[in-house]
């Protein structure tokens, strides 16, 4: 047994996978092969799902069954607008009410509780569980806003048609384009955090809802998921100071305080995701309000060039400029990060069916540090 100590598993390999693969030092990410700049630019949301599930892109005939597979499925049930409807009515975040969401799918499974090795009938509900994640959270957008929940439209993809059902409105060819580009960057990173935790519930064989509810749980942390708000809350305080956001980057980084959205376990350059996002949040800009992005450019240009970090390995991961981007499209800040869940879902459900088709439970072991041999007191004489 070897007794070397990785602490936050960094850099221990714990699987095969053929699903994504990070270049941590050039700053390269694959699909399946395929550069993400590729996928981004001429593949939907949609297409990159089936990519990742089935191991090739899809022909069009394919697509068309795939689309209409997932877009059938967009309903969730009474009860679960009803608890959307409860939980936004007691203030609860939209990250919190997912996770809920998620874990109440289960109950409406047609298939029940299929054999746990049937991996056939595990991708039927990971389908499920993706094409119903955008219209509970949308839901949940509605009743906070105390509004009907908007039916999910047929006849539009799936980036396209959370925005018409967060909104009530057709969104504009940009907004449809630009937010499925976020989802397709979004969907698979490697055994990140949150991919791992489906990882660990996955190889206990426990159902796909656990596993994708534990997904959401872990993507929530500030370190993680969470970091795509807290950029855009920051740009906001940086905003209502009334201070040259130079200014402010230079206090943050004096006083020790962590820029977030920069800094990654795996890159050590600038994350492929991030130079995309940018082009898109400088896209925006131009055609509208341009604060956001000289903000971010500012915070970038004086941690790189003034304070080395770029050079140390701490430089933008996907989280910097996505916030700005969701900005832009109108997109309430809290949803970030149930956003980047919706995406998420089809790299967690492709690595739990890839781990499950070969499992072995995931079962590390923790140093014991604490005392040996203490003599149990009872209660009374304690
Ligand atoms: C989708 C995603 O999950 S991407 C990541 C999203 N999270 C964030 O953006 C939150 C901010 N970033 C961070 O907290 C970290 O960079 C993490 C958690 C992402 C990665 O952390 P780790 O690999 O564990 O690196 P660790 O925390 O050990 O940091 C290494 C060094 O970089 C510094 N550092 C890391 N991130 C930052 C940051 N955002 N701002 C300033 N310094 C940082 C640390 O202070 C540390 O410096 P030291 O060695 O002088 O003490
Ligand atoms: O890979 C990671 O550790 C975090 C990340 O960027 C992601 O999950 O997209």
């Amino acid at each position: 047994m070897v007794d070397d100590l990785k602490k936050g598993l960094e850099g221990v390999l714990v699987a095969e996978s053929e699903l994504s693969s990070i270049d941590g030092d050039a700053g390269r990410l694959i699909y399946r092969g395929y550069p993400i700049e590729d996928l981004a630019r001429g593949a939907t949301y949609e297409e990159v799902l089936y990519l990742l599930w089935n191991g090739h892109l899809p022909h069009a005939d394919e697509l068309e069954a795939f689309t209409e597979s997932l877009t059938e499925e967009r309903t969730v049930n009474d009860d679960v607008l009803a608890t959307m409807e409860r939980l936004a009515d007691a203030d609860e975040r939209p990250m919190a009410a997912l996770r809920t969401a998620v874990s109440m799918f289960s109950a409406t499974e047609p298939e029940g509780d299929a054999d746990p090795e049937d991996l056939d009938a595990t991708a039927r509900k990971g389908r499920r569980i993706t094409a119903k994640i955008p219209t509970a959270l949308a839901a949940f957008e509605r009743y906070r806003l105390d509004e009907e929940p908007v039916d999910p439209d047929p006849d539009l993809g799936l980036a396209a048609n959370f925005l018409y059902m967060l909104t009530g409105e057709q969104p504009d060819d940009v907004a449809a384009e630009t937010f499925d580009q976020a989802l397709i960057l979004h969907a698979d990173h490697g055994l990140n955090a949150s991919t791992f935790t489906s990882m660990v519930i996955g190889s206990t064989m426990a159902d796909i809802y656990s596993a994708v509810t534990g997904g959401v749980a872990a993507l929530s942390g500030p370190l993680h998921g969470g970091a795509n708000q807290d950029v855009m809350e920051v740009l906001i305080e940086i905003d209502e100071s009334n201070k040259d956001p130079l200014e402010w980057v230079e206090e943050a980084t004096d006083e020790g305080r962590r820029i977030p959205g920069f800094g990654h376990r795996v890159y050590n350059v600038k994350d492929p995701r991030a130079r995309i996002l940018q082009e898109r949040s400088k896209e925006l800009a131009e055609n509208g309000d341009d604060k956001w992005y000289d903000i971010t450019t500012t915070i970038e240009n004086y941690l790189s060039e003034e304070k080395g970090l770029v050079e140390k390995g701490i430089a933008p991961n996907v989280d910097f400029y996505s916030g700005s981007v969701y900005y832009q499209l109108g997109i309430p800040i809290d949803m970030y990060t149930p956003i980047f869940a919706m995406s998420r879902a089809g790299g967690w459900i492709a690595h739990v069916l890839e781990y499950q088709d070969d499992n072995r439970l995931i079962r590390p072991r923790a140093r014991y540090t604490g005392p040996e041999d203490e003599t149990f007191v009872s209660l009374d004489e304690r």
